[in-house]
Formats: C-alpha cells, sequence, structure tokens
C-alpha cells in the first residue's frame, strides 16, 4: 500500500493550493513553493474555505491538520516528500522545465504528478532523469472536495507508478480513475471543451445570456450528472427497451446541424467583453470566495445525499465519501499511548472551525452534541469498541444526554476532551464529559450521559462481553477514586 507521509506543491494558485489543503485535510505535511509574493495569503484563504467545508462534509475524526511550511525554491520544496504535485501555469515549456527541476532534486522514489488539464504526459517527461515516476494527475476544482483525478501514464510512465499513484490517492479520499491510453485533454475535459465550445457559440449568436445558460444546466442535466453520467442517464432515458433504443431513437440526431462542434468561436475583444459583463452581473457582486463557499455546500450536501443513497449503501462520490469515513473511523480516536487513570481521560483535540460558527458569533449548540459524541466514540474505542466491533453487530447507544454550557467557544479556538466515569457495569456506561479550552483549561461545557451495550440486529440492550469488561475495568476502577465532578447528578430547572 503506498501512503503520502508528505508531499510538496509546487504552484500554489487555484488548483496548487486546493491540492495542499486536500493533503493537509488528510493529515500529510506539505512543502509549497510559489513565487507568487502574496502565495501565503492566498493558500491561507484557500485552506480557510476547505477546512469549513470538512466541517460540514464529515463527523468522522480527521486526523490533525498537516504543517503547510513555505519554501524558497523547488528544490527545498521537493527533495524529502514522497508526492510531488506540479500546479504551474498551462504551458508546455514552463511546465516541461519545472517537472525536470523537480525531478533532479526529488528522492527518486517519489512520485510526480502534474495538474495539467490536456498536455500529454510524455511531452511533459521528456527531459526528465526518472520518467518512469513522472504521470499526470489531473483534478477538478475544488480538489479538496471532488474526488476524480484523472491517471494518465506516458510514454516512459511505469505501470507500477501508476499503481502507486491509485493506492496514494485513495488514501486521501480520492477516486483515481486510470485512463487506457494519454490523448490531450484525457476524458474529462475533452467532454467539458466539446460543452464550453457550444457554449460559447450560443452566447456569441445572442441565443442566451450566461446567466439564462447557466440555469439551464443547474435546472436539470447539472443535477443528474453529479449522480449518474451520460451513459447511465441515457439508459434510463431510453424506456424499457434502454440503451439500445435510446440509440436508436436518438442517434440519427447527431447528424442533425445541432451543434457547432467543428467550429471554434474566435475569443476576440468583444466577445470575452460580452461574456464578463454577463458573468459580472449574474454574480451580484459576491466575492470569487462567497461564490467558493456556496458552490462548496452545495457540493457537501450532493454528497450526503448521495451517501445515503441505494438503500444507505451510498451511491458514486457518496459511496467513496463512507468508504473514506469508515478508514477515518478505523484510524481516528485510536490511542497511541496507554492512557492514565487516575484522572479524567484526555480523548479528543480539536479547533472550532466556521461552519461550526452560528449567528451569535461562537459554536452552535450541535457542535457540543458533536463533540462530546466524538469523545465516547474515542472511549469507545479504547474498550475495543471499533468498527469492526459495530460491523460484527453489537454496538453502545446513546440513551440520555444533559449538557451545560459555562462558556463560550469561538472560531479557531483549541479544545480539548475529558471523559470520567461515573458508574458502569455490563449493560450501561454512565460517564460525564468537559470540553475544555485548550488554553486555559478551562471548562466550557459538560455533558452527563449514558450509554447502553446492545444487540444492534435485536434492537435491544444485552450485557457486554467479557473482553470489552476487561477494558472497561481498569477504568472504572481508577475513576471510582475520583471526586463526583461539580455538576453531574444536575436537571434543568428554575429555583422557586
Ligand atoms: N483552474 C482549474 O479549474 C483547473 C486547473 N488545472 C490545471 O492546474 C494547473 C494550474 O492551474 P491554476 O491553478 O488554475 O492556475 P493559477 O494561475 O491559479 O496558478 C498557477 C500558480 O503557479 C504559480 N507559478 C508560476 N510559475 C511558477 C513556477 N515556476 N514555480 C512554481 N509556481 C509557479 C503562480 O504564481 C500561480 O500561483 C494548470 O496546469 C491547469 O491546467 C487542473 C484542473 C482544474
Ligand atoms: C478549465 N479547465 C480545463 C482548467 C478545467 C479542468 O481542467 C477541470 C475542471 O475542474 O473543470
Amino acid at each position: 500500500m503506498t501512503t503520502i507521509t508528505k508531499a510538496a506543491c509546487v504552484g500554489g494558485g487555484v488548483i496548487g493550493g486546493a491540492w495542499a489543503a486536500r493533503f493537509a485535510l488528510a493529515g500529510i505535511d506539505v512543502n509549497i513553493f510559489d513565487p507568487h509574493p502574496e502565495a501565503e495569503r492566498i493558500i491561507g484563504e484557500v485552506m480557510a474555505n476547505a477546512e469549513r467545508a470538512y466541517g460540514m462534509l464529515t463527523m468522522a475524526p480527521l486526523p490533525p491538520l498537516g504543517k503547510l511550511t513555505f519554501c524558497k525554491s523547488i528544490q527545498e520544496a521537493v527533495e524529502d516528500v514522497d508526492w510531488i504535485q506540479e500546479s504551474v501555469p498551462e504551458r508546455l515549456p514552463l511546465k516541461r522545465g519545472v517537472i525536470t527541476e523537480i525531478d533532479a532534486a526529488a528522492r527518486p522514489d517519489a512520485l510526480i504528478g502534474s495538474s495539467t488539464s490536456g498536455l500529454l504526459p510524455s511531452d511533459l517527461q521528456a527531459e526528465m532523469k526518472h520518467p518512469e515516476r513522472m504521470f499526470v494527475a489531473h483534478p477538478y476544482n475544488p480538489v479538496y472536495l471532488l474526488p476524480l483525478v484523472e491517471l494518465v501514464g506516458g510514454k516512459k510512465t511505469s505501470p507500477q507508478t501508476i499503481r502507486r499513484a491509485e493506492e496514494a490517492v485513495a488514501e486521501i479520499g480520492m477516486k483515481g480513475v486510470v485512463i487506457a491510453k494519454e490523448i490531450e485533454a484525457f476524458v474529462g475535459d475533452r467532454l467539458l471543451e466539446a460543452l464550453w465550445r457550444e457554449a460559447l457559440w450560443l452566447i456569441q449568436d445572442d441565443i442566451c445570456d450566461t446567466e439564462t445558460l447557466d440555469d439551464v444546466m443547474r435546472y436539470s442535466f447539472g443535477m443528474r450528472w453529479a449522480q449518474m453520467g451520460l451513459f447511465e442517464t441515457y439508459r434510463i432515458a431510453g424506456g424499457e427497451a434502454g440503451m439500445r433504443h435510446f440509440l436508436a431513437q436518438f442517434g440519427p440526431c447527431l447528424k442533425w446541424p445541432w451543434t457547432k462542434f467543428t467550429d471554434v468561436v474566435d475569443l476576440d475583444e468583444a466577445l470575452v467583453e460580452k461574456i464578463g459583463a454577463q458573468s459580472d452581473a449574474q454574480a451580484a457582486g459576491r466575492s470569487i470566495r462567497e461564490l467558493e463557499r456556496i458552490r462548496d455546500e452545495n457540493l457537501v450536501g450532493i454528497m450526503h445525499a448521495l451517501k445515503a443513497s441505494d438503500g444507505g449503501k451510498g451511491w458514486g462520490a457518496g459511496k467513496l465519501l463512507a468508504d473514506f469515513e469508515k478508514r477515518l473511523w478505523a484510524k481516528g480516536g485510536t490511542p497511541s499511548t496507554a492512557h492514565d487513570v487516575s484522572g479524567p481521560l484526555r480523548l479528543v483535540e480539536t479547533r472550532v472551525n466556521a461552519a461550526w460558527v452560528d449567528y451569535n458569533g461562537h459554536m452552535t449548540e450541535h457542535r457540543y452534541l458533536q463533540l462530546f459524541g466524538d469523545t465516547s466514540d474515542a472511549l469507545l474505542k479504547l474498550i475495543g469498541v471499533d468498527f469492526a466491533y459495530v460491523e460484527a453487530g453489537h454496538s453502545y447507544y446513546t440513551v440520555e444526554t444533559h449538557i451545560r454550557h459555562l462558556g463560550e467557544a469561538k472560531l479557531g479556538q483549541a479544545l480539548y476532551t475529558t471523559l470520567q466515569l461515573l458508574s458502569s457495569d455490563e449493560k450501561r456506561i454512565h460517564f460525564f464529559t468537559r470540553i475544555h479550552d485548550a488554553a486555559s483549561g478551562d471548562v466550557i461545557a459538560t455533558a452527563e450521559q449514558m450509554m447502553l451495550h446492545v444487540d444492534a440486529k435485536a434492537g435491544k440492550s444485552v450485557p457486554a462481553p467479557a473482553e470489552v469488561m476487561a477494558k472497561l475495568k481498569p477504568i472504572a476502577e481508577g475513576h471510582a477514586k475520583l471526586d463526583a465532578p461539580d455538576g453531574a447528578g444536575r436537571h434543568v430547572g428554575q429555583k422557586r
């Protein structure tokens, strides 16, 4: 299994910055080289949006955020990393020069992916000493949310490189699709170019403006394409007779004058200005960062819908997200060292991200419950109730929660949680969790909760097995010596 422990991004614009966010959110440290004087600010803003998006995307325990290091040269950025992603502007001589420089400084076993949207990998690797480890890894914007990477090898790329790349991107929640033969623009951009060319003609010929064209897409086939591609969609459109009927009915239309595919519109000054003005009007004053946030919210919603599809098994990008989360749950929260049971267990470290903040400017209610839930999940992992245990048919369910809010948590604030067992037996675990401000240690919220051990299929509580009880025992014994927490056993009510 190929995993990336450290990555480098050469070029940190729209795509390089979002690659950096994808890596960092998967817990990978990233070196960045980009000569742009404001690269750090720009990537910082992309990171903020990406963290906000992941806060909405998943409740699975993300690894600690990878560290971003801004480097002064390509050599410094790439010399000690496993994966280098080149994302400099789309010009062959520039890209080839940069990739050749990366090749000279990188470890011979490091993988080198190019974000190019259409250049041939054979052309990019032409001057490399170790071309066998170079390939196209073409992502889609925003790279931190859209999971696809087209993996395209050149004449000198080894099959092993493509296999390693496929494995490595899977580990960061992406779907590597291997393109069988190199061709300009690969698969995705060939399709997009065809659509884009036709769209430009429709604007040039005053058939519609940019907003109308976008409405035609987003209220119709745009919605379809997130969940089924062209062929699966058209199979259904063929009715009960399926694809063959569809081809018989609509195949001949391709010969009618419905498209102008062979002609490329002349993007002269007038057309550029026309599209620019229509696009400005469509944006209605929203900044690019605002539009990115709206786009991200929509994409997260779509992925959540797809995750619930096919009777809960997940579909397409939603199934991929579910599988990624399984891996995060399997890895996350697993204690690396034995816990000291002479005090409350310190279990979760986190930071308030933008998606957690409400209109009052502080962490919103349900995110407290999420943190309490993450903490009880961490306790369960500690006593052997992990993903495999749950899949085998048993689990703990929370049956009662009492939360007290004692302070506020603001955007970016570092927090940690501690958990104290109050009592336990074969069926029940009664416990008290505190959320602390990481800087001062002050308690900002507490929860008293009860969990029941259940047989999930039978839908009833049953005694936990001996191996779980054996792991629970030392914690229970240690915590039996502690004073009852202030606030335990409280109920909601006014003093009369
Ligand atoms: N923007 C998009 O929607 C997509 C772009 N791509 C591909 O990603 C690549 C980058 O495109 P964008 O990020 O959109 O461009 P961009 O213009 O936003 O970013 C390019 C960055 O490269 C930096 N740069 C220029 N020369 C450099 C050098 N010698 N070394 C290091 N950095 C250098 C620039 O300062 C800039 O920050 C292109 O190959 C493009 O085809 C791929 C998928 C989608
Ligand atoms: C416009 N583009 C060719 C750079 C687009 C892409 O390469 C993929 C995308 O994200 O649309």
